[in-house]
Parts: C-alpha cells; sequence; structure tokens
C-alpha cells in the first residue's frame, strides 16, 4: 500500500543521509518530491534521479536553512514545479563533535543557526503555504534522541534537537486548527556522514552498539518508515507526538 499518493513532500538536507533516505522512501510510497540541500551537488543529483526513477517528479534546491529566505525560495519553487506542498521533513542539521570548556563562539552560533533556526523557518514557511493551500498537511521533524540525552561532546548539539522537539509541540498547538500536523521523529545512532568521524574508533563504535538491545546501529532506512507513517493519513490522529527511532538505546539503563 502506498501512503503518500498524491502528495508533495519537501525535505530540508535530501542529498544524503537521513533525509535522503526520507526522500526516496516518500517517492517510493508514491509522493512528489523536492529536496533542500547545502553542499553535495551530485548526490542531490542522484536522489532527485532516483525519485524520478520510481515515476515520481523531484528536484533539488541548493541553499542554507539557516538564512530565512532559503526557506521561502524553497517553498516558491515547490509550488511552481510541483503546484503544492503537503509535507515538510525538516530534517537538515550539523553536529560538530567539540568540548564545552573551550567551544568556539563561531561552531555554537552556527549550531544553532542551522539547526534551530532553520527548522523554525522551514516549519514557518511551509505551515503558510498550507493555510493558503486550505487543506492541511503535515511536518515531521527529524530531532534526535538527544533532546532527551545529553552528549559530553555535543554540548551546543543537544539543546538544538530538544528545540526542535519543543518546536513541533508548540506548533501542533499553533496549527491543528488548520488540520496540520507537528511531529517529530528522535533517531538514535544512525550511520551517516555526521558521525563518520566519530564512530570511526572502533572501541567508540563497539561501545555504542552494545548499548543497542536490538544489537547494531541505525542505518538512514531506518527512519524512512516512521517518517512516511507520521506524513502519512495513517497518523491522522497524531500530532504534538515524538516517535524515538533508535534499537531501544533510550531505554537500556542496565
Ligand atoms: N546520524 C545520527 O546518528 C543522527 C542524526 N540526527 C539528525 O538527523 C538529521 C540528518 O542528519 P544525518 O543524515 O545523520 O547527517 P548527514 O550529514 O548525513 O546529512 C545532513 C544533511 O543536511 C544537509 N545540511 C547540512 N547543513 C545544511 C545547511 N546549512 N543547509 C541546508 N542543508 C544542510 C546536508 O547537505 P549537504 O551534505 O549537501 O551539505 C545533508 O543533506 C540532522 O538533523 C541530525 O541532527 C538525529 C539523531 C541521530
Ligand atoms: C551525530 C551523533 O552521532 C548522533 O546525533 C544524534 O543526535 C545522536 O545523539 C547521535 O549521537
Amino acid at each position: 500500500m502506498k501512503l503518500l499518493e498524491g502528495k508533495t513532500v519537501l525535505v530540508t538536507g535530501g542529498s544524503t543521509g537521513i533525509g535522503r533516505a526520507a526522500a526516496i522512501g516518500a517517492a517510493l510510497h508514491g509522493a512528489d518530491v523536492a529536496i533542500n540541500y547545502y553542499t553535495r551537488d551530485e548526490d542531490a543529483e542522484s536522489c532527485v534521479a532516483e525519485i524520478e526513477a520510481l515515476g515520481q517528479r523531484g528536484f533539488a534546491l541548493k541553499g542554507d536553512v539557516a538564512l530565512p529566505a532559503t526557506a521561502t525560495e524553497f517553498v516558491a519553487q515547490a509550488l511552481e514545479r510541483l503546484g503544492k506542498v503537503d509535507v515538510l521533513v525538516s530534517n537538515a542539521g550539523i553536529c560538530p563533535f567539540h568540548a564545552f570548556l573551550d567551544m568556539p563562539v563561531d561552531v555554537f552560533e552556527r549550531t544553532q543557526q542551522v539547526n534551530m533556526h532553520g527548522a523554525y523557518f522551514m516549519c514557518q514557511a511551509a505551515a503558510r503555504q498550507m493555510v493558503e493551500q486550505g487543506h492541511g498537511g503535515a511536518i515531521v521533524a527529524v530531532s534526535s534522541i538527544s533532546a532527551l540525552v545529553g552528549g559530553e561532546f555535543q554540548t551546543h548539539y543537544t539543546p538544538t534537537k530538544a528545540g526542535v522537539h519543543s518546536l513541533m509541540q508548540s506548533a501542533a498547538i499553533a496549527l491543528g486548527r488548520h488540520g496540520i500536523r507537528c511531529n517529530s521523529v528522535l533517531p538514535g545512532t544512525i550511520l551517516t556522514e555526521i558521525n563518520k568521524d566519530d564512530l570511526a574508533d572502533p572501541e567508540k563504535r563497539k561501545y555504542m552498539e552494545t548499548r543497542v538491545p536490538l544489537g547494531r546501529l541505525g542505518v538512514p532506512e531506518d527512519l524512512a518508515g516512521p517518517i512516511v507513517f507520521l506524513a502519512s493519513d495513517m497518523a491522522a490522529y497524531v500530532t504534538g507526538a515524538a516517535l524515538l527511532v533508535d534499537g531501544g538505546m533510550y531505554v537500556n539503563l542496565q
């Protein structure tokens, strides 16, 4: 059964990792898909090629989500090229691991701007369009298990993921009357570019694996199903919710 037939889905950070898996997952479920990305031109092009090979329309737009203008441009292009906006997957994010006591101000500020401001402006721009269209919609934000737990080298990052989760809760209230649902997914440790260096240390990787009751780290495709579900009418009465997708890592105390 295709869950997103006839829908138009926008994904930020769709060139690689979780965003790419969400974009392909949406196309597999019958959606036309627009992706935003920042640097990886070839990956973005190949993602669009995969979407088109599945018989769906797609396009990629380069832009920095930290800038409000990127959000308005992304939504405007989606409207022009795909006709409407039904779903936003707000996914783009960075996690430049760094110690707390000597955190450079620019690393701190950039992490807030990309992860938090980026999510805010994208959700606001997509919601404005959905309200104008008048037939509801769905926003799925990629938060993190890090919204719930800390990380020694993530003191600048974990508050942004808690912020994204909180944004979905408040937006669910602000947008419920318009039939727009807002939810977040909370991935655990998923093997992508964002943590390639951190997990290059075999001991660290082994340790992270042992924390997961399901016995493995996640792959981007593990997020596709939960994101498609929350975006779809199967989740018609789900809003303001957060879905952990972590192989059980969060509940594994001892
Ligand atoms: N991997 C993990 O373990 C976890 C990841 N997450 C979250 O998942 C989301 C995706 O991360 P993941 O797939 O792992 O990481 P990746 O590094 O694999 O992908 C990040 C994506 O975000 C895009 N991006 C980065 N900065 C910007 C920007 N300023 N403007 C627009 N796009 C940008 C990248 O574009 P490009 O590559 O083209 O520059 C890329 O498409 C993030 O929000 C992250 O916090 C949450 C929990 C766990
Ligand atoms: C980048 C990290 O490996 C990843 O990001 C998160 O949000 C998770 O907490 C993981 O630590």
